[in-house]
């Protein structure tokens, strides 16, 4: 057996107009759009009919109602039956049940809308067969449908839409809140709108008319609308979704992660000014005003329905911002480089997928080197390989060691950099590109003289007693610059190893289990002090006779070398630093006042 559902029409007319839409004031819009399509429905038939909305406010003459007229194409009474009767049933789709391209409604439930603001909505309406029909809906279902009485009848086609306003209500149907309300939806709409005296539509959009003085109408739109002057003005168009517009590249970096919103209009009337999923995600740098006829609201037409034209549109888009950044690289280079200034993580995360904003970066950014701030391209002139730091620390320790070892480093510790750079030999095979670990850099060191070596043996014995509590091994080697007593070099491992057995001081004894069991798994390197033996100091320490005083300034230098290598220090490294200093202040006093 088969049944029909049953419809509580109270509780559905309190869920479309109380739950569907974000706020009341898109009442204005829905009876705009009903407006609109009735005469774009109207002028079908008849091309030179008129086309005007008007709208009275309920504060302005009209007994405390809102009213709206149109000269569309009117409902006939069978009409009125069929479609202000029935929930989601609309006049605006074709015989297969599709919404009709050029209307811009299509649910059937606009109207309900009003619900929001208005106990009563009543439909006055004159279609080409010349009788006035009467349709009065009340908010809780009911309805009445009877042929206008004498006094209410049109003199013309058309239709009036008059709202009884609900109690508390009242502010939204007054006339400063409709003219804004009707300027912010209508303002481009094809058909002339009046709220009272007021004409709040005007002519063509922004990005249409006139090629001549586009650009300065844009400029003067951004300004008005999104309130800032673009860095540059990028025209947009779809023909797949029926959109044009521009885009508008700020002229301030914005946070990649706070999305912002975009304005959209359909069929010349604002969805949204602050829809998503118009420009790719990457395009965090441009705000864009467009006007789409064959793209899709959702039901709330707050926001456009994620479907596979919207995907491809957002795809053919960015494809036009992408083509303005590679133009501009040709064209004007030095206003590529300044938009880079502001806007480089946007390209940058772009260039970790796209080859031809690899390529722009790589010939455009400057990054931070060792040998002074260039280019990627300009740094492979002149160097065979990319070789790279991989955080800012890195760079950091071991930038000026490098460089006097003849080697020139990239920093990479900003953000997408190292991947970027890793990235560049799918642009060019020949590149090479290598990270450089700082435990390297000990390798490029000069070994010193096995007699040399020999002699300092016991220095360097003394020198590894002093640092066995931080876990560090010393050795002696000879580098540039000499003004230079000792390195602090760490491996990626050894780093991992110093941070485990941090945390397993923490942490209970189950997790300190799982920790060690890591911990057994990587290799044992230990951190490097390397002792440059080409500093004066550090052979006139390794002739010292006395061990402890040896201990001390070994954990001098120690102390030292963590503080110029920017590297952390733990509690353990300072109370090693602490009893250095203060044990070498106290030789050094006592042998001023010649106490020993
Ligand atoms: N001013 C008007 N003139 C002529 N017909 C109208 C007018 N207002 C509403 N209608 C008729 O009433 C129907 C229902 O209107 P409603 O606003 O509820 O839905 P819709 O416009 O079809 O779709 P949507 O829910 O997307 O707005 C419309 O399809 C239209 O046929």
């Amino acid at each position: 057996m088969s049944n029909t559902f049953q419809v509580d029409l109270r509780g559905m007319v309190d869920l479309l107009s109380h739950h569907l839409y974000g706020s009341p004031r898109v009442y204005v819009r829905e009876l705009l759009q009903n407006a609109v399509d009735a005469v774009t429905a109207r002028r079908e038939q008849q091309p030179g009919a008129p086309a005007q909305v008007w709208i009275e406010p309920a504060d302005g003459p009209g007994a405390g109602v809102l009213r709206v007229h149109d000269t569309g194409i009117g409902l006939t009474e069978a009409q009125v039956h069929e479609l202000l009767a029935t929930i989601g049933r609309s006049g605006k789709r074709d015989d297969l049940g599709f919404a009709r391209h050029e209307f811009l409604g299509q649910f059937g439930i606009g109207l309900l809308s009003c619900f929001m603001v208005a106990d009563e909505i009543r439909v006055q309406t004159r279609a080409a067969d010349g009788r006035t029909v009467l349709w009065t809906g009340h908010a809780d279902g009911r309805y009445e449908v009877a042929p206008a009485p004498p006094g209410q009848q049109r003199r013309e086609q058309g239709t009036t839409v008059t709202l009884t306003p609900r109690r508390d209500a009242e502010h939204w149907l007054t006339s400063a809140t409709v003219t804004e309300l009707a300027r912010l939806y209508g303002s481009l709409l094809p058909v002339s709108v009046r709220v009272g005296d007021e004409l709040v539509t005007g002519g063509p959009p922004p990005w249409a008319g006139d090629p001549g003085d586009r650009r300065e109408r844009l400029v003067a739109y951004a300004q008005e609308v999104f309130g800032f002057t673009p860095f540059d003005v990028i025209a947009l168009s779809a023909p797949a979704a029926g959109l044009s517009g521009a885009a508008f590249v700020l002229p301030a970096p914005s946070n990649p992660a706070s999305r912002s919103g975009h304005r959209v209009y359909l069929k010349r009337m604002l969805l949204s000014d602050g829809a998503e999923g118009v420009l790719p995600e990457w395009a965090f740098f441009a705000r864009c005003v467009v006007d789409a006829g064959a793209l899709r609201p959702t039901a709330s037409r707050e926001a456009l329905a994620d479907d596979g034209l919207l995907e491809a549109t957002r795809e053919a888009l960015g494809d036009q911002l992408r083509s303005w950044l590679v133009r501009l690289a040709t064209v004007n280079p030095s206003k590529l480089g300044e938009f880079l200034r502001v806007h480089h993580l946007g390209v940058k995360a772009l260039a970790l997928h796209d080859d031809e904003m690899l390529r722009l970066v790589e010939r455009f950014w400057p990054f931070e080197t060792n040998v002074g701030p260039m280019t990627l391209a300009e740094f492979r002139a002149e160097h065979e390989v990319v070789r790279y730091s991989a955080t800012v620390d890195e760079f950091r320790q071991v930038a000026a060691v490098a460089a006097a070892q003849g080697l020139a480093l990239v920093n990479a510790g900003y953000t997408y950099d190292g991947d970027l750079i890793a990235r560049l030999p799918e642009l060019d095979r020949s590149t090479l590109v290598e990270r450089l670990e700082p435990s390297d850099l000990a390798t490029r060191f000069d070994s010193i003289d096995p007699g040399l070596e020999l002699a300092a043996q016991p220095f360097l014995a003394a020198a590894q007693s002093a640092l066995a509590e931080p876990g560090c091994e010393v050795v002696l080697r000879a580098f540039d610059p000499v003004s230079l007593p000792a390195l602090y070099l760490v491996s990626r491992s050894a780093e991992f190893r110093s941070s485990l057995t941090q945390t397993r001081g923490r942490v209970d004894d189950e997790w300190a289990q799982v920790l060690d069991a890591i911990a057994s798994s990587t290799p044992a390197d230990r951190p490097q002090l390397v002792l440059n033996h080409r500093s004066p100091l550090v052979r006139r320490m390794a002739s010292l006779a006395d061990p402890a005083l040896v201990g001390m300034a070994v954990r001098g230098l120690y102390g030292q070398a963590l503080l110029m290598g920017h590297h952390p220090i733990r509690p353990a490294d300072a109370a090693l630093m602490n009893s250095s200093l203060l044990g070498l202040l106290e030789r050094a006093v006592l042998t001023d006042r010649g106490d020993r």
